[in-house]
């Protein structure tokens, strides 16, 4: 396996890549490893639990608090207005629960009860556009601050990440979270400071993870072409839309992720973890 994918990737004039970053870097709550019997058990966390579980909620339950005590600031105006703009979408859709928020609303109050009101239910439906992952961000950032929350990642990140460095490869992550919200959690992760082994961060700027157009917009901003890129993520659909840029995804399967199909098998590789790959440039 480790000779197909150095074979591969020696093929390409560089190896650039990134990684999905909620499924296999960032960690999920406190879910206790039900392989382990009880007088050796150990709470482990799974990092993309860790962001569905407990990063959400978290942003939703001080979304309130902060945009109240931070009010007056340029991030959080932009943001507000931002969500007002969001939720013109979100009608259209026929998202449910969405109020209308008019901009000539002038009452502070009443616009964060509906800013908030329409916050809880677009992080419920999982909204991955940039209005909620930018708010998300900001309230995370005082999460870390505080320690109330923190990067978990998966254990093989850090050896990868290294190893991946020292053999010259360019990493970049590519998440649907905001850049800000990237960089506080590979920033401060259990495994200390990641972001030197980072070249640089794409959001949902670049457009949507699961449409084609953001892999080429990427690969123009890397100055890099589909050829020289591996892209790493346990998400299928974002892995044929990258595929179709002419990039090679490799799909990772961690415990807790969806169910993949006999399909999805046949046409991309499977890893469980970083060890299994060997990335480096050709020689
Ligand atoms: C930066 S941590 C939060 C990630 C996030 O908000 C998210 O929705 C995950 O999306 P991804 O595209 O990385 O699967």
């Amino acid at each position: 396996m480790k000779d197909e994918l150095n074979v591969l990737i020696q093929l390409s004039s560089l190896a650039f890549h990134w990684i999905d970053l909620i499924n296999n870097s960032s960690d999920l709550t406190c879910r206790l490893s039900t392989e382990l019997t009880p007088s050796n058990r150990v709470e482990r966390i799974i990092p993309w639990l860790y962001v569905k579980d407990t990063l959400f909620p978290f942003s939703v339950e001080h979304a309130e608090k902060y945009i109240t005590a931070n009010w007056d600031r340029n991030e959080t105006q932009d943001a507000v207005n931002a969500l007002i703009q969001q939720a013109k979408v979100d009608i259209k859709n026929n998202i449910e629960g969405i109020v209308p928020i008019s901009e000539e609303e002038t009452n502070k109050d009443k616009i964060i009860e509906a800013v908030v009101k329409n916050f809880r239910i677009q992080v419920k439906n999982d909204l991955k556009v940039a209005p909620v992952k930018n708010l998300q961000g900001l309230i995370w950032q005082e999460g870390y601050k505080s320690g109330s929350v923190k990067g978990h990642i998966y254990d093989d990140i850090p050896r990868a990440f290294s190893n991946w460095q020292n053999n010259g490869v360019k990493l970049y992550i590519y998440s649907s979270g905001s850049v800000h919200a990237q960089k506080l959690l590979y920033g401060s992760s259990e495994s200390g400071d990641l972001l030197p082994y980072i070249a640089g961060h794409f959001d949902t700027k670049v457009g949507m993870k699961q449409e084609t157009k953001s892999y080429e917009n990427i690969l123009n901003e890397i100055k890099c072409n589909g050829s020289d890129v591996v892209f790493f993520t346990d998400i299928p659909k974002e892995a044929y839309a990258a595929k179709a840029a002419g990039i090679r995804a490799i799909l990772l399967d961690r415990p807790g992720n969806a169910p993949l199909s006999q399909e999805d098998r046949a046409v991309f590789k499977v890893i469980k973890t970083f060890d299994e790959v060997n990335i480096k440039l050709p020689e």
